[in-house]
């Protein structure tokens, strides 16, 4: 079994070798600060990942656990060419676009009598019945729906093959460790393997595998089979919203050079160096800023009951996603892969 340097590592790793990303100290302070506000409010707390998405299930139960699994083997590469011309999908009325357009579109499908979050359903799916579900409503379709529609039905038929066709099962095998489910993930589905080389070391992300096992967490509130005692132990999801809030509120710095490819557009290559260093800094980037506020929290006597990288990563996402026009001036990363 070849083994990786886990996402904390990796980021301190990375961050250390770094020639095209910054950490930027007194960035990461005046983040922490900011986000110190919010410490009480509903972004801070488990609760939030339902009550503030409505498109996020609402009851805690295994039929949600699995559209959990289905939403998160879904969840990458939303971005579009263009920002005018983008893929939206209209659910109740609303249009909703990136990863909230597959929100849309699985809750559209199961509306419409489609099982898309079962197993023996979408494990079977023709590419022309994954097409349908995952329409768009405008005339640009959701990127990459071959690609989505090889790993659905993969991990359609391991879901069925290992654990009896429910994601719950893979839950309750992880005996209420987050380390242990998001071993158990990238052990046995092959999509959620997002690792790398940097420097002649093999480093890992799990962005996907992450992201899955903060979502079960967040779903089931930290209670019942999602009371993961180590739930802080996960990093921030190296996706490609992050890194942009990360350098427009000032934490993390490009060089010129890499701001430059950013601006002209171009197209990364999943595992090259500056894709690593993004995702690698953003990661540290988002322990540190974790760090001071518990450091402030210390400085102040307050008592705080739920701060982890998961929470903080939520909040930054969130933020990003209202903030869109504020961070126009830094450009996403733009790459086509399965991992984010
Ligand atoms: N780091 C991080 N990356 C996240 C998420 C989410 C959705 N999570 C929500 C669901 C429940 C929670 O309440 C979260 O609010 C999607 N992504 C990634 O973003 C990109 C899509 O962006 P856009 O094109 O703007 O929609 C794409 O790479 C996707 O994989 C997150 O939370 N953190």
């Amino acid at each position: 079994m070849e083994c990786f340097l886990m996402p904390k590592e990796s980021g301190k790793f990375i961050t250390d070798r770094s020639k095209d990303v910054l950490v930027l100290e007194e960035g990461v302070r005046k983040v922490a600060e900011m986000l110190y506000g919010k410490i009480n409010s509903k972004e801070f707390d488990p609760t939030g990942w339902k009550s503030l998405h409505e498109l996020n299930p609402q009851v805690m139960n295994e039929d949600s656990i699995n559209w959990v699994f289905v939403a998160d083997t879904l969840n990458f590469s939303f971005w579009s060419e263009s920002e005018e011309h983008k893929c939206l999908v209209k659910y109740k009325g609303k249009m909703h676009s990136g990863y909230w357009s597959l929100c849309a579109a699985i809750n559209r499908a199961l509306d419409e009598g489609i099982p898309i979050t079962s197993a023996s359903y979408y494990s079977t799916m023709t590419l022309d019945q994954l097409k349908h579900v995952l329409r768009s409503d405008t005339d640009i379709p959701m990127p990459l729906i071959e690609e989505r529609h090889r790993v659905l039905k993969e991990a359609g038929h391991i879901l069925l093959e290992k654990f009896d066709g429910s994601f719950l099962n893979c839950v309750k095998e992880s005996g209420k460790s987050a380390q242990k489910l998001l071993q158990l993930v990238v052990e046995n589905f092959p999509s959620y393997k997002d690792v790398a080389t940097f420097e002649d070391k093999k480093i890992a992300f799990y962005k996907r595998a992450q992201i899955l096992v903060a979502d079960i967490w967040g779903l089931l509130e930290g209670k019942g089979d999602g009371s993961f005692n180590d739930i802080g132990s996960l990093t921030m999801f190296a996706d490609y919203r992050i890194p942009q809030a990360l350098v427009s509120l000032g934490a993390m710095k490009y060089s010129e050079e890499l701001m430059k490819k950013l601006k002209h557009g171009v197209l990364f290559q999943s595992g090259e160096r500056l894709e690593v260093e993004i995702r690698g800094c953003s990661i540290w980037c988002v322990e540190l800023i974790r760090d001071y506020m518990l450091h402030l929290g210390a400085q102040k006597g307050d008592t705080i009951e739920n701060l982890n990288a998961v929470l903080i990563d939520y909040y930054l996402w969130d933020y990003a996603r209202e903030h869109r026009k504020d961070m126009a001036n830094i450009p996403i990363h733009r790459v086509r892969c399965i991992f984010y």
